[in-house]
């Protein structure tokens, strides 16, 4: 044996040793948890609140050299598997496979969840709420592009509840079946993605190139694997799914490009500690409306994260203001806000509280 082979051999057995352990340690973690399961006794499995106060105790812990965000993946997906010992979780996504919404699902729920694709919003939401998936991930915001409104309308009328977020940095590629840019007659791609990456897009391609918008990034990358004339505009996800060669990488003209979805399904969420309450709120439009409806919320100390406005589509009120605030909704100040704003608004409704996303 080489000097080199037997420093690489005192490591390696340091490493089985270890991995024997982890391996015996994990087993007892899940077994722990295999037993809440029981004590559940067939309610409600998944616990954001505590998924988050895990996580978070995991990165205050942690002394390196793994960053922090590294063992939170980690144990992002001990947990996973440990929630589906007490009963696997399904949950729908806008799809096909591929899109970032499933990448959003699967960075929040980990890989041993199963992801269901739904062919639009409004199904994936209709999926959970006739219970034939457990939770919906579903786009409501992006750094460029400003709200998906159609989560947002969704959200007023369904009787599903907020229980978590996920903010996803998104990156898209341009992709094609073939590893050159000669001859591209024309690009697909989800209308917001296009829009995304509309200045790249602009110094990089011929003026001729058609842009086309598809249903979704997913759809892109199939129809561009289809199409050797074509490229099209999507992330890693559908890039392997499609086995598309990446032309050029992270061509968002905005660098900190990131889409946040909510979590929703059948469940209140216990507090955490580090929470968001999401509501939605109508007010007439008359002069001072907005005035009344924030003053409550600032006079008792709630401070807001987001404030969006739209239309009212029933027309019984004008606008409908989605405001998200950093309280619990079972906190005193909280509480006393709402009180007051129900007393002077048509509409109010909590739209859930939950913990901030910890990844
Ligand atoms: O603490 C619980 O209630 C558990 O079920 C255990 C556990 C975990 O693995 O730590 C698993 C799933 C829940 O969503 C939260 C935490």
């Amino acid at each position: 044996m080489t000097e080199q082979e037997q420093q690489l051999k005192v490591h390696r057995d340091a490493i089985d040793a270890i991995d024997a352990q982890v391996l015996e340690l994990l087993n007892q973690r899940a077994q722990h948890a295999h037993t809440i399961g029981e004590i559940k006794g067939g309610g409600i499995v998944y616990r954001p609140e505590r998924e988050a106060q895990v996580l978070a105790r995991i990165r205050e812990l942690n002394q390196g050299p793994l960053s922090d965000e590294t063992v939170a993946r980690l144990f992002r997906e001990i947990m996973s598997a440990c929630l589906a010992l007490e009963r696997p979780l399904t949950i729908a996504f806008l799809g096909p496979e591929g899109t970032f919404s499933q990448a959003a699902a699967i960075k929040h729920f980990g890989h041993a969840a199963a992801t269901q694709a739904c062919a639009s919003i409004d199904d994936a939401f209709r999926a959970v709420e006739a219970r034939a998936a457990d939770y919906v991930v579903a786009p409501v915001e992006n750094s460029t592009e400003g709200a998906v409104g159609r989560t947002l309308d969704l959200m007023v009328s369904s009787p599903l509840k907020i229980c978590g977020e996920v903010v996803l940095r998104i990156h898209h590629h341009l992709l094609r079946a073939s590893p050159t840019k000669d001859g591209i007659k024309r690009v697909y791609s989800h209308a917001q993605s296009l829009a995304q990456c509309h200045e790249w897009l602009n110094r990089n391609l011929p003026a001729e190139v058609e842009r086309v918008s598809v249903a979704s990034n997913a759809e892109a990358a199939r129809l561009a694997s289809l199409d050797p004339t074509a490229a099209a505009i999507a992330g890693d996800a559908a890039a392997e799914k499609f086995q598309l060669v990446k032309l050029a990488e992270n061509i968002e003209d905005e660098p900190n490009n990131t889409t946040r979805f909510l979590v929703l399904g059948y469940q209140d969420v216990s507090k955490s500690g580090r929470d968001k309450t999401s509501l939605v709120i109508s007010a007439p439009n008359k002069p001072g409306a907005l005035h009344a409806l924030v003053e409550p919320l600032a006079r008792h100390g709630v401070s807001m994260t987001k404030f969006e406005s739209r239309p009212s589509r029933t027309g019984l009120w004008e606008y409908l203001f989605f405001v998200d605030v950093e309280s619990h909704a079972s906190d005193a100040n909280l509480i006393a806000a709402l009180d007051e704003l129900r007393s002077t608004s048509a509409f109010v409704k909590v739209l859930g509280a939950y913990p901030q996303a910890v990844l």
